[in-house]
Formats: C-alpha cells, structure tokens, sequence
C-alpha cells in the first residue's frame, strides 16, 4: 500500500508550496481546514510520499471481561469464523483465563498479555512475568495501555522499561499511546503522543516485534470512534515520527493499528486509510461474529489500495 508521510512544516511559505489542497483553497480557508481537521497546534504539514506494506494486524483485548462459560462460547465462535488469510490475529484475555483459551483456540489466532512485570518475576505480588505469559503460550503483550496509564497510574518511564523486558525475552509488544480529550481540545494530540512514543523508543532495543497501537482516550469505550481522517492523521504523524527519530525502514515497517471504538459497522473505512494497519478493538471483540468483521476489514484495504 502506499502512505503518504507527513512531515511538520511550520512555515506557511513551504505549506503554500508543498499542499495541492491550495490550488483549490484560498490560504485562509485552506489553514482553516487543516485547524479544523487535525485539532492540533501544529497545522501546516507538508507532504512527502512514503510506501510501506505491511500484514494487517487485528487484537482483541478482552480487558476484564468474561467468565469460563461466555468464554467458552467466544472462543468457539472464533474457531467457527471464516478469517481472511493474510492478518495477523491476536486475542487478549485475561490472566485467569489465558489456559483454558490457549487450549481450546485454533492455532490460526494468536494469544496476548494485558500486562507484564517489568523484569524478571519474583517476590511481586500480584504480578505476572514475561517469563509466565511466554511458559503459558503467549507471543505478545499489551503495554502502555491508556486503562494502565490513566486508572492504574503507570509512567512513560516505567511502560517504556515493561517494553524492553518483553522484547529481550522475544515477545511481541503492543505499544499503546494515545491523547486524552482535554489534551486533543488543547491542540497537544501529536505532542502527548510522541512524548509515549519517545518513551518507547528511548528504551527498545528494536522495533521488529513492536505494534504501535494508536488509541485516543476519549474513543476508548464511549461509542465515539475517531473519523478515519482524524485517525489517519495521528497515524501519519506517527509514522513520521519513527522516519524523523528511529528510521525511514523503521517507519515504513512498523504496523500502527488503531484502537477506539472500532466495530463492524466502522472498521472498513477505517481500513481504507492508508496508515491503519489494522485495529485494536475492545468490546466488539467479545462477539466473535463481529471481531471476525472487523478482522476481514483487511479486504476493504485491498480495495482501496
Ligand atoms: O481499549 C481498547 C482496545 O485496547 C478499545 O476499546 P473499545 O473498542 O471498547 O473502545
């Protein structure tokens, strides 16, 4: 698929170069335009083409959620579900029940953690180890999620060093960043999420097994999922970001998936932005008709590529 990277461009000489939007606009209700769209300080953005092509990824996080029964029936669900051939598919239940999944799910799906301890397990009470997650069949885990920044109050710091430990000992990480809705009314969305994201960076030892999951915290469970232009913004100034400060093979190769409200009803215009590449979803995820949906969105993106 092509993308199309932004890079900042504070000055309005170089927007009134470099956007093709101009040609049709007059500056002032072109500049309005990007205010309007982007919801940021940072407005003027030129545009430089970048490609990448990379395998649709689609996480379930389960979250709290679930009993052995409703589970049982979720997990028979999905190995009933035709899945397209070409996404990486992942499920994230919780703890308790990470066995009984990991024993009854076809293979064809993998299994996350919704968290891990920051080292190597020991003497920490009601924690669960890298080590734990990969004994018990895991190839990924969820870090930096907004539940965990914002509810149970962890770091930048402390969710970057969780992502280092899971990588060193070769699991995946699904990095999650994302605004919060004061801090989007303020115009901070990009400056939130590339201080989470340099936090990432600064202590990963690469980026092969990472997923940048792009979760805004006001579309996390409220029903009020991100436009896709909204959502292809933030995905393209991420990658941008990765081309400015780690590198251009980097940001082309690593999956940003967005997460907020995705359902069966949004995902394909979601799939159609040229920087989503793939989802992270939470509730729609608990019904496996509708997760399946939002897995085979992948063929929305075909078409639009
Ligand atoms: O937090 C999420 C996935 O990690 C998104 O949750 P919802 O899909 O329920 O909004």
């Amino acid at each position: 698929m092509a993308s199309m990277v932004s890079t900042s461009c504070p000055q309005f000489s170089g927007l009134r170069r470099s956007c093709p939007k101009l040609e049709t606009q007059s500056f002032s209700q072109h500049i309005n335009s990007h205010i309007r769209l982007f919801s940021s300080r940072k407005p003027c953005r030129s545009v430089v083409a970048m490609s990448s092509s990379n395998k649709f990824f689609v996480g379930g996080n389960w979250k709290c959620n679930g009993t052995k029964e409703s589970i049982t029936k979720l997990v028979s669900d999905l190995n009933n579900a035709k899945l397209e051939a070409d996404v990486d598919v992942v499920v994230s239940p919780p703890f308790v029940y990470i066995d009984q999944v990991k024993n009854s799910l076809t293979e064809r799906i993998e299994i996350s953690g919704q968290n891990s301890w920051v080292g190597k397990g020991g003497a920490f009470t009601g924690e669960i180890s890298v080590e734990q997650l990969k004994d018990i069949g895991c190839k990924w885990v969820i870090l930096g999620h907004s539940e965990r920044r914002h509810v149970i109050g962890e770091d930048d710091q402390f969710i970057g060093k969780k992502a280092a430990y899971a990588l060193s000992e070769g699991l995946g990480v699904i990095a999650c960043i994302g605004e919060q809705l004061q801090e989007r009314e303020a115009g901070n969305t990009f400056d939130v999420c590339f201080q989470q994201l340099k936090a990432f960076s600064d202590a990963v030892p690469g980026w092969d097994n990472v997923v940048i999951a792009y979760e805004p915290v006001w579309a996390i469970g409220t029903g009020k999922v991100a436009t896709p232009q909204q959502a292809q913004e933030v995905h393209a100034a991420v990658r941008d970001w990765l081309k400015n400060n780690v590198s251009a093979e980097v940001a082309s190769k690593t999956r940003i998936i967005y997460g907020g409200s995705v359902n069966g009803g949004n995902c394909a215009e979601l799939a159609k932005q040229e920087d989503i590449d793939g989802f992270l979803v939470g509730g729609a995820s608990l019904k496996g008709p509708e997760f399946a949906t939002i897995v085979n969105s992948v063929t929305s993106k075909k078409v639009a590529a």
